[in-house]
């Protein structure tokens, strides 16, 4: 069996603004799967904004706090969008790459620095001390890393990005 049929979820990484979310509901209507995003499971779970824990308790308890979430999920058939600090948790990724497929959606700096806009506000989860070039880079290399596809999303649209994914999907598949 093919590693897409075998596993059943789709997995989408990457930066903030890449994509995740709002493609991966386009995707997952387009495949008739469910939807998570494992933002919202981390607010649930904490009881407070994404912001609210980074500013409260710092970055590396919202990436404690996303490890958790993500290793307690047990799904299949979701597009699993996930938070853009996820790949930081080995074992977190080990745990969705058995469970399904890994797409990483890719956008250069100058792309994250257009979509996600006054990033402040936005809860992203790096060292006080860290710039959004440093973090670029070094998360780069872990999504390229554990992905099992990765989606060049430059010069494409929410829908062509969709598009590109199952196109890459059904290839995977054959
Ligand atoms: N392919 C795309 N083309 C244009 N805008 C996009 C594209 N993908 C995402 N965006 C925009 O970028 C912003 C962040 O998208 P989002 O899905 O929240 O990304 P993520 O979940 O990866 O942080 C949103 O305003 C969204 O509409
Ligand atoms: O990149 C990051 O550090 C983060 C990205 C956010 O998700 P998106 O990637 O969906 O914006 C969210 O998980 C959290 O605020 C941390
Ligand atoms: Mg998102």
């Amino acid at each position: 069996m093919s590693a897409h049929k075998a596993a059943s979820n789709v997995v989408l990484i990457g930066m903030p603004g890449s994509g995740k979310s709002t493609v991966g509901v386009l995707l997952a209507k387009r495949m008739g799967l469910g939807f998570i995003d494992t933002d919202l499971l981390i607010q649930q779970e904490a009881g407070r904004t994404l912001q609210e824990i980074v500013d409260g308790d710092g970055y590396q308890a919202l990436r404690r706090i996303e490890e958790k979430v993500l290793l307690s999920l047990d799904v299949r058939g979701q597009v699993i969008s996930t938070g853009g600090s996820a790949v930081y948790s080995e074992p977190a990724m080990q745990h969705l790459k058995a469970g399904g497929v890994v797409v990483f959606l890719d956008i250069p700096l100058g792309l994250v620095l257009e979509r996600i806009g006054d990033h402040s506000a936005r809860g992203i989860s790096r060292r006080p001390d860290q710039s959004l070039e440093e973090l670029f880079t070094e998360r780069f290399a872990l999504y390229s890393g554990v992905a099992d596809i990765a989606i060049d999303c430059v010069g494409r649209n929410h829908e062509e990005v969709c598009e590109a994914v199952l196109e890459a999907l059904a290839g995977a598949d054959s």
